[in-house]
């Protein structure tokens, strides 16, 4: 996280800090974690959900921090260390958002064009496909996010929505890369804690709201607030909202955008969405679907499983367009897009036929989607197998057993990530709801993801298909503190190998 390394100095006021006390030091590094303070370094103290960083200020001084920026409260915390040191102090207000116009000063150029996609579930699947239709157009672009940064440029990420040092860092390396367009996930805590507000962004789009997150935000109108944050706050009024009309969120992001004169391209199968889904025929290895823009109706060819990926393609093709990319050009790419790693991704398949598809659907809507849009490509019988991951909201444990159950015909309720919560009792939450629903299917608790895994491949009749949601492109198990290497997709190859021969 801290930039000493990079051997580079930058006055305070360059970096559009002024401390009161008028002092202008040197500075070497930007940190939020007293821990990687260095001499020169200027520290974020943050308030944080657990601890306020203002009880690390005292640490960062004793490390040689040239200055600090925090709120009030940080201030308070450790005002004698403050006023006994000669460092510099700025005090703010929103002490985050300091830190991402600082971080972006302090980076420099990014690539000319950014786009950010906020929503429950999609944004990965949105910003991958933007990116591929970019990359067929023949520009240098890359999608950042939960998968981290991939296409032109790949680099790993841990957050979703990087945290503003990290973020600028890999959007000036982005750059040097030769990267010019950029598609980022805008996640909620990401959008709460302003991780992006020191971007400048061409468009931004809206995919959809359920539930998730309710452990960090609290409420739905917190968590709906937080995610508008990218309409209300950081796309500038000559950029473009690009938003999904189905949603029943919808038609509010609109109207939080046209109040703010920002013009909206509305995407959906509504009959007044500017980018319209007018047909969807569905086969064994993808989907053709039928859409207008403006006066035009276009046919393409869609190589990917599940009804809603033609929704993400279109948002994707959207924000493509709101973002300059001419529209014909765009729609001319699609037949080549490719499943997004761990999303709806076929996996493996049985000698007798039955099919394996990995999916990362971790939420109750999601869990609802990715089933349903399975049947039209299945003839016999769905098998899921579904857990939720520790510490996190807990309240879409039980949702995620019902969607599991009232969607699937048999049902496996497995570990996700039980983090540091017991893995019993997260199945017993998810097998609660699933029980509630499944009057008369077969619900199985098998705590071994493995086995869990062989169980239900073995559970493949010709005809049927195998959803194992949650863990998508994930190649670890988090138990406790450990991560054990663990990937859904080569435990499929694994339990069909084993149940019918290596081929
Ligand atoms: C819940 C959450 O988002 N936490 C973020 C938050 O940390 P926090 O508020 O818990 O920090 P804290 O532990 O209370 O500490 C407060 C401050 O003191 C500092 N500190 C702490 C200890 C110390 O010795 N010295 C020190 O300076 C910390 O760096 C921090 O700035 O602020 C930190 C610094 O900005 C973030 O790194 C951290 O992300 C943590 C690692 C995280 O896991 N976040 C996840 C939940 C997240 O953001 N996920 C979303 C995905 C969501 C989705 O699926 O859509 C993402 O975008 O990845
Ligand atoms: N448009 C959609 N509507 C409903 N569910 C969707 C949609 N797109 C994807 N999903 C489901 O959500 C899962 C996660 O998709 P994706 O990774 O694109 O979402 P995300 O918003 O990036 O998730 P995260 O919050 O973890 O970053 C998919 O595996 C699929 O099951
Ligand atoms: N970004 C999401 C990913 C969840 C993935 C699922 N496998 C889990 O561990 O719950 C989160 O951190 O809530
Ligand atoms: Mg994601």
């Amino acid at each position: 996280m801290s930039s000493q390394a990079e051997q580079k100095t930058s006055t305070l006021s360059a970096l559009g800090l002024t401390a009161r006390s008028g002092k202008n030091p040197q500075i070497t590094g930007l940190t939020v974690d007293s821990r990687e303070v260095q001499p020169g370094s200027l520290f974020f103290a943050l308030p944080g959900a657990r601890v306020h960083g203002g009880e690390f200020i005292q640490y960062a001084l004793r490390m040689g921090a040239a200055a600090v920026v925090t709120d009030a409260q940080g201030a308070e915390i450790a005002a004698k260390e403050l006023a006994e040191s000669e460092a510099a102090l700025i005090v703010t207000d929103d002490p985050r958002g300091a830190l991402a116009q600082t971080a972006s000063l302090w980076f420099g150029a990014h690539p000319e064009t950014l786009i950010a996609v906020t929503g429950t579930n999609g944004k990965t699947s949105i910003s991958t496909f933007a990116r591929q239709i970019w990359i067929e157009m023949g520009l240098a672009a890359v999608n950042l996010g939960t998968t981290g940064i991939e296409g032109a440029w790949t680099h790993p990420l841990r957050h979703t929505t990087p945290e503003p040092i990290t973020l600028h860092r890999a959007l000036a390396e982005a750059r040097a890369e030769g990267i010019t367009h950029v598609a980022m996930e805008a996640s909620s805590h990401g959008l709460d804690q302003r991780r992006l507000d020191g971007v400048m962004l061409a468009a931004a789009g809206f995919s959809n709201f359920t539930q998730d997150h309710l452990d960090y935000h609290k409420t739905f109108d917190a968590y709906f607030d937080a995610k508008m944050g990218l309409f209300t706050r950081l796309l500038p009024e000559d950029g473009v909202a690009v938003v999904n009309i189905d949603d029943p969120k919808g038609p509010e992001v609109v109207e939080l955008a046209e109040g703010r004169g920002i013009e909206v391209i509305t995407v959906g199968r509504a009959a007044d969405a500017r980018l319209r889904l007018t047909g969807q025929r569905f086969d064994g290895t993808g989907q053709e679907i039928l859409f207008d823009w403006q006066r035009g109706s276009h046919k393409a060819r869609l190589n990917l499983i599940g009804g809603f990926q033609a929704d993400n393609v279109l948002l994707a093709a959207g924000l493509v367009i709101a973002a300059g990319g001419d529209a014909e050009e765009a729609f001319d790419t699609l037949p080549y897009l490719t499943t997004v790693r761990g999303r709806m991704q076929h996996a493996a398949t049985r000698a007798n036929g039955g099919a394996v598809f990995v999916d990362y659907a971790h939420t109750p809507d999601a869990i609802a989607t990715a089933l349903q849009a399975m049947r039209p490509h299945v003839m016999g019988k769905l098998v899921a197998i579904v857990g939720a991951g520790g510490d996190r909201d807990a309240g879409k444990r039980p949702l995620m057993g019902q969607a599991a159950a009232e969607h699937a015909d048999v049902v496996f309720v497995t570990d996700d990530n039980p983090r540091t919560e017991d893995p019993a009792a997260i199945r017993a939450a998810v097998m609660e709801g699933a029980k509630a629903r499944g009057a008369g299917k077969l619900i199985v608790e098998v705590g071994d993801r493995a086995e869990a895994i062989l169980r239900g491949v073995d559970a493949l009749g010709p005809g049927d298909a195998l959803l194992i949601a949650g863990k998508g492109h994930e190649s670890g198990q988090t138990i406790g503190d450990d991560v054990l290497p663990f990937d859904d997709v080569e435990q499929a190859s694994v339990a069909v190998s084993a149940l019918d021969g290596a081929f």
